[in-house]
């Protein structure tokens, strides 16, 4: 039974973040500062310094700063308060899909449509098949935001988020001032050209350096070509289409960073917008020991290499380092480019 969702009057949709962390607090607060009525639904780590300190503070790249007073935004870590929710939005890592469905499945109101903010391509299935007859959207975010520290969160890389094409006018109770999203019919394409940018994750993570340390390296950059090229191989053997989330087409992703460092700078520095700070979301993970995204990542290329006769070692040797980095106890070892390669 999807239907649009009660916007409430001119404050928009009540919007319930589940899972509230950099991405959830990032978009939440953006929202809750435009004036929308946002509540984020997350763990005590995450809110109780919003609490103490009296403000979320929220930061990026092109020198937004700004502090969102803590009664703009009601916090919870009682899942009950998805009850009132008009809208939606999933931003836990995808091991923790399936908890947070059952959470909104028991309390959200079935008129409320359920966007998931997340990485990997089968968050949305997931949600869906545990919210039958709702409206269920995949999104795509492709910045990156940082914990800086506890009530400040960072975006330090470009772009607009995208989600798939629907009723209710979603996309512009989403929008906000620094926040821009748009609806798009392609949004299965625009998932696995997330992914493909996404296979980066565990190299970065695996690195220990930042994305912009890594990106000027060149050695890491061949390892990010051959292993975006091993995958596309994958999903063109799959028949499945990428639709790139940076401005370079898809295909053209490996040659360019398999150029020399001065000619890569270059052409980057005109493309993308990385500050000295990014990491990926599974290099936090890794640093914080929580359980990663590899499975949803490089674990999905190389289940459907397996399946269609296609070679992956590049993905597969990804998946055991971090499989193994996961596992570590003790002082983190940094990997070199050589060590992911069989
Ligand atoms: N950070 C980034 O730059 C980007 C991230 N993404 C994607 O967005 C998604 C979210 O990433 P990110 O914001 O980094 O993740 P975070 O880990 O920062 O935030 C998720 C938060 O949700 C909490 N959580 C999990 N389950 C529940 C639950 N049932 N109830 C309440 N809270 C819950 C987690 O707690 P706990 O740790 O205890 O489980 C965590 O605090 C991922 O799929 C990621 O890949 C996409 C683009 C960029
Ligand atoms: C860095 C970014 C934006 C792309 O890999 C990301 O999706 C993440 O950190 O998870």
């Amino acid at each position: 039974m999807a239907s649009d969702p009660d916007t409430g009057g001119s404050r928009g949709p009540h919007i319930v973040v589940a899972g509230a962390g950099a991405v959830g607090c990032f978009s939440g607060g953006l929202l809750a500062a435009a004036g929308r009525r946002v509540t984020l639904l997350g763990r005590p780590a995450v809110l109780t310094p919003i609490n103490a300190q009296g403000a979320l503070r929220l930061t990026d790249y092109t020198g937004l700063d700004l502090v969102v007073a803590a009664d703009n935004l009601a916090l919870s870590d009682d899942p009950v308060c998805l009850g009132a929710a008009d809208l939606v939005l999933v931003t836990v890592k995808s091991g923790a899909t399936a908890g947070i469905a059952s959470e909104i499945a028991r309390h959200a109101p079935a008129h409320a449509p359920v966007v998931s903010l997340q990485n990997g391509v089968d968050n949305r299935a997931m949600l869906a098949d545990a919210l039958p007859g709702r409206d269920v959207r995949a999104g795509m975010v492709p910045f990156n935001v940082i914990p800086k520290a506890p009530a400040h969160f960072h975006r330090a890389t470009s772009g607009d988020i995208r989600i798939g094409a629907g009723p209710g006018g979603l996309s512009a109770w989403l929008s906000a001032p620094h926040l821009k999203v748009g609806q798009t019919p392609d949004i299965d394409a625009v998932q696995w050209g997330k992914l493909l940018v996404n296979l980066a994750n565990a190299l970065n993570a695996l690195s220990g350096l930042t994305l912009h340390e890594q990106l000027l390296n060149r050695d890491w950059r061949r390892l990010m070509a051959d292993q975006m090229a091993e995958a596309l191989t994958v999903l063109r053997a799959q028949g499945l289409r990428a639709v790139s989330t940076t401005p370079l087409p898809v295909w053209t992703t490996p040659h360019i960073l398999r150029l020399p460092t001065p000619v890569f700078r270059r052409l980057a520095a005109s493309m993308l917008t990385i500050d000295a700070t990014a990491r990926t979301s599974m290099a936090y993970d890794l640093m914080a020991r929580r359980k990663t995204e590899i499975d949803a990542l490089q674990g999905r290329i190389v289940a459907m290499g397996a399946a269609a006769g296609v070679a992956t070692p590049i993905a597969a040797a990804v998946l055991a380092a971090m499989r193994d980095a996961e596992a570590e106890e003790g002082p983190r070892r940094p990997r070199a480019p050589q060590d992911l390669r069989r």
